[in-house]
């Protein structure tokens, strides 16, 4: 696939008539084109555990998506559209299309392959990854699944420094080529459905695998994880969230790396500028898909004011919402350089496994080649405020 440079100038076309012709041969897709109906029907698979797990603060999801439903594209005709570029440089790094596949922890609960399926999904497809810290397997593994992919590293900032200089360097030895610091998972949210289901993941060793297979982390236990798991477990939950953390520690890591250090989690103009100030090479707007604050602002309406406070000086991606090709023309068009998917492609993940990820990935990019050709434009660069109207203003 990767060979056959999946985003041709005519990405979205070639996979349509792929998807018809099979047609006439009497077949259809296996998974939900859709992305609602994808979500039913990975949710119906999934325990009810897993998919409570995959849930957020209703409210603020439901936030997400409204906000994107305020912004309504203008389409502009007969400007030759026939060939589209997608591609994108951030920090210097050419991204083959303006989409990376968001961290998401604790894969092992959606589907066996976990984060190995994915990486080879994205190699496949050509998407650039992002590796949470709390993955089933391996940074190590994935990145050999991963093989030339773009990829960088989350960073879960633990309370051991010393484990975080330890990821940090693991990373950098297996060419992740960007460090993400997340800022909005100091604790984990009020969560609902886990509370009710009194499941967490990590408890029943869920999510380790970097802790586990680190030389830092087992140095400071008396017995190795696989000998004492209980202990293990309970000594990641000591020290894996760090909710005394402040902006002047991210000098530490900023000594400790040569990598670009990107920080996601910013809704704030103020926290953007901060980020300016210490020094960090981008910032992700998102808001966590809408599990961590209840009642938070909708990611998607806190972005116009931290691209304006940016003023160009670093790169912004967002993420918290990205459902179709047209949320991400609407997230580029208001300023961010590329988009993070969420949810969706885990959605693929628990029905589909490898192959799921690819499609979901397949679909969304020829949605987004297709609306970006028919709202008048052969390149997302092209995109900006003028392609958008605000239909229903915020209160
Ligand atoms: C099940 C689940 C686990 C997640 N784990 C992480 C994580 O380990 N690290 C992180 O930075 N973000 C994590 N996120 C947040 C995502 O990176 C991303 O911000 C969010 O899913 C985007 O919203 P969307 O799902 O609406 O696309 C997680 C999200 C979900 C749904
Ligand atoms: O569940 C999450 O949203 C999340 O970000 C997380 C936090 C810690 C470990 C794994 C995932």
């Amino acid at each position: 696939m990767k060979d056959e440079q999946p985003i041709s100038p005519a990405y979205g076309l070639t996979r349509q008539m792929q998807v018809y012709l099979q047609g006439l041969q009497g077949q259809r897709p296996s998974l939900p084109v859709s992305p609602e109906a994808l979500e039913r029907q990975a949710v119906a698979r999934l325990k009810p555990e897993a998919s409570g797990y995959l849930a957020g603060m209703d409210d603020t999801m439901r936030s997400n998506l409204e906000a994107f439903h305020r912004w309504q594209i203008v389409p502009r005709m007969l400007r030759g559209v026939s060939q589209r570029q997608l591609s994108t440089t951030i920090l210097q790094m050419q991204l083959p299309v303006p989409l990376l596949l968001a961290p998401i922890g604790v894969q092992s609960i959606i589907h066996p392959e976990a984060e190995l399926a994915v990486a080879r999904a994205a190699h496949s497809t050509n998407v650039p990854l992002i590796l949470s810290t709390a993955s089933s397997r391996s940074l190590e593994e994935v990145a050999q699944a991963a093989g030339d992919t773009l990829r960088w590293f989350q960073l879960y900032w633990s309370k051991n420094p010393d484990l975080n200089a330890s990821f940090v360097r693991r990373a950098e030895q297996s060419g992740y080529s960007a460090i993400v610091v997340t800022l909005d998972t100091l604790l984990l949210g009020w969560r609902e459905q886990d509370i009710q289901n009194a499941y967490l993941p990590f408890l029943l060793g869920e999510g380790l695998a970097n802790y586990f297979s680190d030389p830092v982390f087992r140095q400071a236990l008396a017995q190795p994880p696989e000998k004492d798991p209980a202990t293990a477990v309970r000594y990641f939950t000591d020290i894996f969230l760090n909710p005394a953390l402040t902006w002047e520690q991210l000098s530490f890591l900023r000594q400790h790396t040569s990598l670009p250090i990107i920080l996601k989690g910013i809704l704030h103009p103020d926290d953007a500028r901060k980020a300016l100030e210490m020094g960090m090479d981008g910032i992700i707007v998102s808001n966590h898909g809408g599990r961590q604050v209840a009642g938070s602002l909708a990611a998607l309406d806190a972005l116009p004011a931290i691209v304006e406070a940016v003023n160009k000086q670093v790169p912004i991606l967002f993420d918290s919402g990205i459902r179709r090709g047209s949320d991400i023309i609407k997230a580029l068009a208001l300023g961010a350089q590329a988009v993070l998917l969420g949810r969706p492609y885990i959605w693929g993940l628990a029905l589909e496994g490898e192959q799921g990820v690819q499609t979901v990935l397949e679909n969304i990019l020829a949605d987004l080649d297709l609306s970006l050709a028919l709202s008048g434009y052969s390149s997302i660069a092209q995109l900006d405020a003028s392609t958008l109207v605000n239909t229903r203003p915020v209160r």
